[in-house]
């Protein structure tokens, strides 16, 4: 895309929901007026929309969607899975002719599936979903930081009509937020997601809940003598149960076959610990031990 540096990428963003990650996505972009000139943030929550007052991260807030999204160049609905459809019902058909409307949920085909009547009825408006790979267990407009982005994937996954036009200014957008992009199909997303996020926190949560159940002979033991291999899945479990249960009924079907193919693998490594293969035992931890070496190498890259 060629790009005329002394005007911004958009006129007006804006961001509805700025809590961890429309609150990161403000923060970049008050850091670089290249992204937008005006950024203006819209929260169903009265207390939210206070805390991005005093934090000073947007020009304007609002307490409407139809009102935040009226003027936009660019929406970003950075709302729970299960709220995206409904506030682009919302949003859409006020949206400017040309405007492109984009979310980050972390699920993308049964938002896809809400979204298509209303893209059929809101031609004009181009539509390109994002996911950044990046986040915390924290929630809220304070949890969010300017840098949340840098060097994260960034997996876009647009309706096939879509305008190249606005793909790339999405793409724009992100690499100006620090991130590397990819599209995809949004099966291929979800799948993808639910092997490497959903179903890692899946295990976070049932993991501290079947500790928690062994409460009498462990739970001392759990909280004084936890070392950082518990720690780190309770970090995960740490996370937001809205935005997770949406994440879990939405990606139902992807995430049930990798929580399938994962009890198959546990128990063939619980079968080898009973039979004392060692072999099998070697090769499982190995090839751990080679994915994080390789994920660190990349990090670095
Ligand atoms: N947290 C992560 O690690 C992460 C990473 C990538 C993508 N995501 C996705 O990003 C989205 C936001 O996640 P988050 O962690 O920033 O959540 P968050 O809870 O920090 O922020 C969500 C905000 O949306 C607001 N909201 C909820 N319903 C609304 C509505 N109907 N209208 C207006 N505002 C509404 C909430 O009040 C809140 O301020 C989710 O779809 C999530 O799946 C999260
Ligand atoms: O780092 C974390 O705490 C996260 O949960 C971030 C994480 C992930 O699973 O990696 C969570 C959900 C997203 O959709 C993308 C990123």
């Amino acid at each position: 895309m060629t790009t005329d540096p002394t005007v911004p990428l958009f006129d007006t963003l804006t961001i509805i929901g700025p809590g961890l990650i429309g609150s990161s996505i403000l923060r970049r972009a008050l850091d670089d007026r290249r992204i937008a000139r005006r950024l203006i943030a819209c929260d169903i929550s009265p207390e939210v929309r206070a805390r991005v007052a005093e934090l000073g991260i947007a020009d304007g807030i609002e307490a409407d969607p139809v009102a935040a999204a009226r003027d936009a160049d660019c929406v970003i609905l950075c709302v729970p899975v299960g709220a995206i459809a409904m506030v682009a019902a919302q949003v859409m058909p006020v949206m400017k002719p040309g405007a492109i409307l984009s979310e980050v949920g972390s699920v993308k085909k049964t938002v896809m599936d809400a979204m298509e009547p209303l893209l059929a009825t809101c031609p004009d408006i181009a539509f390109v979903p994002a996911h950044p790979m990046a986040g915390t267990e924290f929630s809220g407009p304070d949890a969010g930081f300017a840098t949340l982005f840098e060097d994260r994937w960034c997996l876009l996954t647009p309706p096939e009509n879509t305008p190249a036009s606005a793909i790339a200014r999405i793409t724009a957008l992100w690499e100006m937020m620090g991130a590397r992009v990819r599209s995809m199909t949004v099966e291929h997303h979800d799948r993808v997601c639910a092997i490497v996020s959903h179903l890692p926190h899946l295990l976070a949560f049932t993991i501290c809940g079947t500790a928690d159940d062994l409460a009498d002979e462990t739970r001392s033991e759990v909280l004084d003598f936890a070392a950082s291999g518990f720690r780190d899945f309770t970090r995960i479990a740490a996370s937001d149960p809205v935005m997770w249960r949406d994440i879990f009924l939405n990606n139902r079907e992807a995430l049930l076959d990798m929580l399938d193919r994962f009890v198959a693998d546990a128990q063939a490594m619980g079968n080898a610990i009973r039979t004392g293969n060692e072999d099998v035992i070697v090769s499982r931890i190995n090839r751990g031990r080679a994915i994080r070496r390789s994920l660190i190498e990349n990090r670095q890259a």
